[in-house]
């Protein structure tokens, strides 16, 4: 199957973007052009310069430390919240993950240390105990483009009243994740092709690569790896709000490699309190109502035990709005 092409998704550079800067103004306008149009053809973007080499490395090197640990060590992190404890599934042999709530809060990140490495002495906790302090700035840098993004995309759609109340209704979680290559005989697929039900994901991968975004005209483009850059998502709930105005890619892993693979992922996702549902200002006659309001805890309880996690059109089976209705 040819699944490369040489295509490669829009890249921005979000270094410019500085409160010093005396034409921050211009800047971050031409950045929010480019970051809509990218969600809008593509579904993602790459963004670079966002955090130092430095820290993705020391970043990088804590998340080996972790997935080192023993099995058992590792089944004490679990949790009632889909991805926030410790997933190995043989429906996808080659991957494990972890995760951490809210992980730019301190406290979260110090309990999971605590959980991880209960007896150590600090020092040989995650890579020598600046593993987890470069977990909580990492984070933050995290949260701080994930919010320019959204801010660009709500402000280039006159949506601005609803940016800071949906900032509220937001969860984050970090999920640290790691794939083994696959042996001799084994499928090479690290993660099935699915979207994000979420609002948006930041993605980071290490040199071993084999992220692969299916495009609009169903051409898959394989990620390259890149040290300090990350690739922003669009997701489900994203697009709901906006009516379908945003493209929510196909994605997957694809180990090619014989190396374990390390990444990374911030989703940011909304608290189920709060109903996910279009703007009134994003329909009208010309663009009618794409999805019914629903409620995400209900949608993710559909999507991972009636065989919606085996549907790759799981929201428009939930709450498509049927045509001539
Ligand atoms: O590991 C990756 O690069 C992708 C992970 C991903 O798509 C997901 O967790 O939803
Ligand atoms: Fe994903």
């Amino acid at each position: 199957m040819a699944s490369e092409t040489q295509i490669q998704i829009p890249v921005i550079d979000f270094s410019q973007l500085n409160m010093h800067n005396p034409d921050n103004q211009s800047i971050w306008e031409s950045i929010k052009t480019d970051v809509l149009k990218a969600l809008q053809d593509y579904g993602c973007f790459e963004a670079s310069s966002v955090v130092s080499i430095d820290l993705q490395e020391s970043v990088n090197d804590a998340l080996k430390q972790l997935f080192n640990l023993p099995l058992e060590t590792k089944l004490q992190n679990t949790s009632e919240t889909a991805f926030h404890g410790y997933v190995q599934s043989p429906k996808v042999p080659l991957y494990e993950s972890m995760g951490i709530g809210n992980p730019f809060i301190p406290e979260n990140v110090d309990n999971f240390t605590n959980l991880m490495w209960p007896h150590d002495n600090p020092k040989f906790r995650w890579s020598g105990f600046h593993g987890s302090e470069s977990i909580k700035i990492y984070s933050k840098k995290l949260r701080e483009l994930d919010e320019i993004v959204k801010r660009m995309v709500f402000e280039s759609l006159d949506l601005e009243k609803y940016f800071d109340e949906q900032m509220k209704s937001t969860n984050y979680l970090l999920k640290l994740m790691k794939y083994r290559a696959p042996e001799p005989n084994e499928s090479n697929i690290g993660l099935h092709t699915h979207t994000d039900t979420n609002i948006m994901t930041i993605l980071h991968q290490d040199e071993v690569g084999g992220l692969e975004i299916q495009t609009k005209n169903n051409e898959w483009i394989r990620v390259k790896a890149s040290p300090n850059s990350f690739v922003v998502v669009a997701g489900d709930t994203f697009n709901v709000w906006l009516n379908g105005r945003l493209h929510v890619p196909f994605h997957r892993v694809v180990m090619n490699e014989t190396m374990s693979r390390y990444s990374l992922g911030f989703f940011s996702v909304q608290k189920s309190s709060n109903l996910v549902k279009a703007f009134d200002e994003m329909v009208d006659k010309e663009r009618p109502l794409l999805y019914n309001p629903f409620d995400y805890g209900e949608f993710l309880k559909f999507f991972y035990k009636e065989g919606g996690i085996q549907s790759k059109f799981a929201l428009k089976t939930y709450c498509g709005v049927s045509e001539g209705s």
